[in-house]
């Protein structure tokens, strides 16, 4: 089947000297849910910038649902893929809320006749109703990724990279924002690729890449992941709550299974009893 994202032996150089990406090469197939983890700098929010053809390659290749991403076929092929930043301050294009999250669908030739409700159902899902009319650059951090994601879940591209996109969220609005991630993922089948510090977030995926100086350092699903704690740790990096969690219930000599959700450990006590 053909990958959504295959990256093959690339390498990146800011300033033509040293390699910040070395050599990677991994698949994100169709229809999955990847997260992307490491520590800060370790070139996560770079190679999301390789993918959409920000930032050009020193060496190695990038396929985007088999088409090999060039000089010539970037245009096209963003067509396929949506990017949400961590700082939103550079995406908004409208004079109002409203007006941004309409040019990406001006942008995908959506008929004038079905905008408003794509708008307005958009907003309501990162819960922005109330802003529709409100200056973009008016809005707190939180806010303005709220606008951003809006744009991004109203034009549906087959594929959506989120770089730390809810890093300003409250914990209500993040779990929000996740929740419909994850149903876009599963009932629409598009492919996401997240960066992500959250944990929580991670366990809910099914295909991790732990980045680490530049390279891949682990793939897997996130039980595969997370069974490396001490090397995720000593890359300055946690495992989820409820990881956590059931390593003290075995510690204190309860039989415990390890659990990465907080739905799994629920289960698990209700076994015990
Ligand atoms: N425009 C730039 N010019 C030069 N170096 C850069 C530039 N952007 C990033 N870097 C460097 O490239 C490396 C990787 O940065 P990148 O932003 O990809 O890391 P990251 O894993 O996304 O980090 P974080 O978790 O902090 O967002 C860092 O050492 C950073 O200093």
């Amino acid at each position: 089947m053909t990958a959504a994202i295959e990256v093959s032996h690339l390498s990146f150089s800011y300033d033509g000297q040293t390699d910040i990406i070395k050599d990677v090469s991994f698949s994100i197939p169709k229809g999955s849910y990847t997260t992307i983890i490491g520590h800060n700098g370790s070139g996560k929010s770079t190679i999301a910038k390789l993918i959409i053809g920000l930032l050009a390659a020193k060496s190695g290749q990038i396929k985007i649902l088999g088409e090999e991403l060039t000089e010539e076929s970037v245009y096209n092929l963003r067509r396929h893929i949506g990017i949400v930043f961590q700082n939103p301050d550079n995406q908004f294009i409208g004079a109002t809320v409203a007006d941004d999250i309409a040019f990406g669908l001006e942008n995908h030739c959506v008929p004038q006749e079905k905008m408003q409700g794509i708008i307005e159902e958009c907003a309501a899902k990162v819960g922005m109703t109330e802003f529709l009319d409100s200056e973009p650059t008016h809005l707190s951090g939180g806010q303005k990724q709220r606008v951003a994601i809006a744009g991004i879940l109203a034009i549906e591209p087959d594929i959506i990279i989120f770089d730390e996109s809810t890093s300003m969220l409250d914990p209500q609005g993040k779990a929000s924002i996740n929740a419909q991630i994850k149903a876009l993922n599963q009932e629409k089948n598009l492919t996401i690729l997240s960066i992500t510090h959250d944990m929580e977030e991670v366990a809910q995926s099914e295909h991790v890449l732990v980045l680490n100086q530049g390279k891949v350092e682990l793939e897997g699903t996130p039980a595969e992941i997370f069974a490396h704690e001490k090397m995720l740790k000593s890359m300055y990096l946690d495992v989820p709550f409820a990881l956590e969690f059931s390593h003290a219930c075995a510690d204190a000599g309860i039989d415990f299974d390890a659990q990465l959700t907080l739905d799994g450990v629920v289960r698990a006590l209700c076994r015990l009893k």
